[in-house]
């Protein structure tokens, strides 16, 4: 007899759907009630869902703390949403780019009832959407509208937790700049998730501690010089000295801004402009400092064959991340390049706020 196998979506596959929803704007069915992300919710949605009855704004404690709205949920709050309330309202919680220009008008009651597990659900997901992290909750009509995608929230946060199985996908010679003996690897996460890439430089011996690099995407470092960041000369620096020792091994993972997507990094950079910092930006926009997922590097280091490194990194918490994760780390390899008057004050940043050794 043949093993029952069901070709429905899986609860990873579910919520992958979800995220393409919720940055298309549709809502989702989330353990009984429909959540829809502020930032791609339309006008005629919004009117749609307001007929449902009283609607509740998810947003996390930092946004919260802002916009000096009560938090009763630890890391968020539920903010009550009058019935007046129109779409710019609800922007202007959800995006800070106007705080200072037009400084909202609360105060803003937040709900202590019930529990707060779908409105950390629905964050979670709009965040992994790279989306602001603010949704919208509807109570669900009845009937419930077709074709949306249904999950549980308890579910969503596992599958959000839990850390994504990676699988090599293809891998060519490419030769660069800075080695002529590169191979590119490409990697894709089982979840839908962003693919990620591995450079390696010579042929490594896999029983020794290899030089190794995670890095993570930043375009505007990376690929048009920005000078806002040491992202672009820690790249080239990594890979030359990678060059010439003949052997490396480069991660280049996909989390554009640490981990908040470019959107947002923008929406950060232009709160850099208004005279704040790089934590204090991502904190007003209700992200965390930092939000990637260093488990990957781990893993994808695991996958190439690799179990101890000499690190390029002046980030002691990439040191521990990796530790935690299986992988020795023998020595830590400075890497401080690319100084210029316009990343001063962030290098500073990080070394007094997330701990970077100047
Ligand atoms: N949110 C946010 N991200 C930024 C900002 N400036 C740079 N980034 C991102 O920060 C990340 C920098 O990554 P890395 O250079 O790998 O890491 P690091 O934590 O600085 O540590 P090391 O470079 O290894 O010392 C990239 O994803 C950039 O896109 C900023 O002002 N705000
Ligand atoms: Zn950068």
């Amino acid at each position: 007899m043949m093993t029952p196998f069901s070709l429905g979506p899986t609860a990873a596959e579910r919520l992958n759907r979800a995220r393409a929803d919720l940055r298309m704007g549709l809502p989702v069915v989330l353990s009984g009630q429909l959540a829809v992300a502020i930032e791609t919710l339309s006008p005629e949605r919004l009117a749609a869902l307001a007929t449902l009855g009283p609607l509740t704004l998810a947003i996390t404690s930092w946004r919260a703390e802002t916009l000096k709205a009560r938090v009763y949920d630890n890391d968020l709050a539920r903010i009550v949403v009058p019935k007046d309330a129109d779409l710019a309202w609800l922007r202007a919680i959800a995006d800070p780019a106007d705080d200072l220009r037009m400084p909202m008008k609360g105060p803003l009651a937040s709900r202590r009832e019930g529990d707060a597990t779908l409105a950390r659900a629905a964050i979670a997901l709009a965040k992994t959407s790279q989306l602001l992290p603010a949704a919208l909750l509807a109570p669900l009509p009845d009937p419930a509208p077709e074709g949306l995608t249904t999950l549980d929230a308890t579910e969503v946060l596992r599958e959000i937790s839990a850390a994504a199985v990676l699988a090599p996908v293809s891998a060519a010679r490419v030769p660069m700049r800075a080695a002529e003996k590169g191979r590119l690897h490409i990697f894709r996460p089982d979840d839908g998730g962003e693919e990620h890439y591995a450079v390696e430089i010579g042929s490594p011996d896999r029983s020794e501690p290899v030089l190794a690099r995670l890095h993570s995407a930043c375009f505007t470092g990376d690929v048009l010089g920005s000078l806002k960041c040491d992202c672009g000369p820690q790249l080239d620096a990594a890979l030359t000295q990678m060059g010439h020792e003949g052997a490396g091994i480069l991660l280049y993972l996909n989390q554009e801004g640490r981990g908040i997507g470019l959107a947002n990094k923008m929406r950060a950079y232009d709160l850099q402009d208004q005279g704040f910092d790089t934590v204090e930006a991502n904190h007003r926009l209700g992200f965390e400092d930092d939000e990637r997922d260093f488990r990957i590097g781990a893993a994808l280091l695991k996958k190439l064959g690799f179990s101890k490194v000499r690190l390029l990194t002046n980030n002691p918490a990439k040191v521990r991340m990796l530790e935690a994760n299986g992988i020795e780390v023998v020595e830590r390899v400075p890497l401080k390049v690319g100084l210029s008057r316009h990343n001063a004050a962030y290098l500073a940043t990080k070394a007094a706020k997330s701990g970077h050794i100047l």
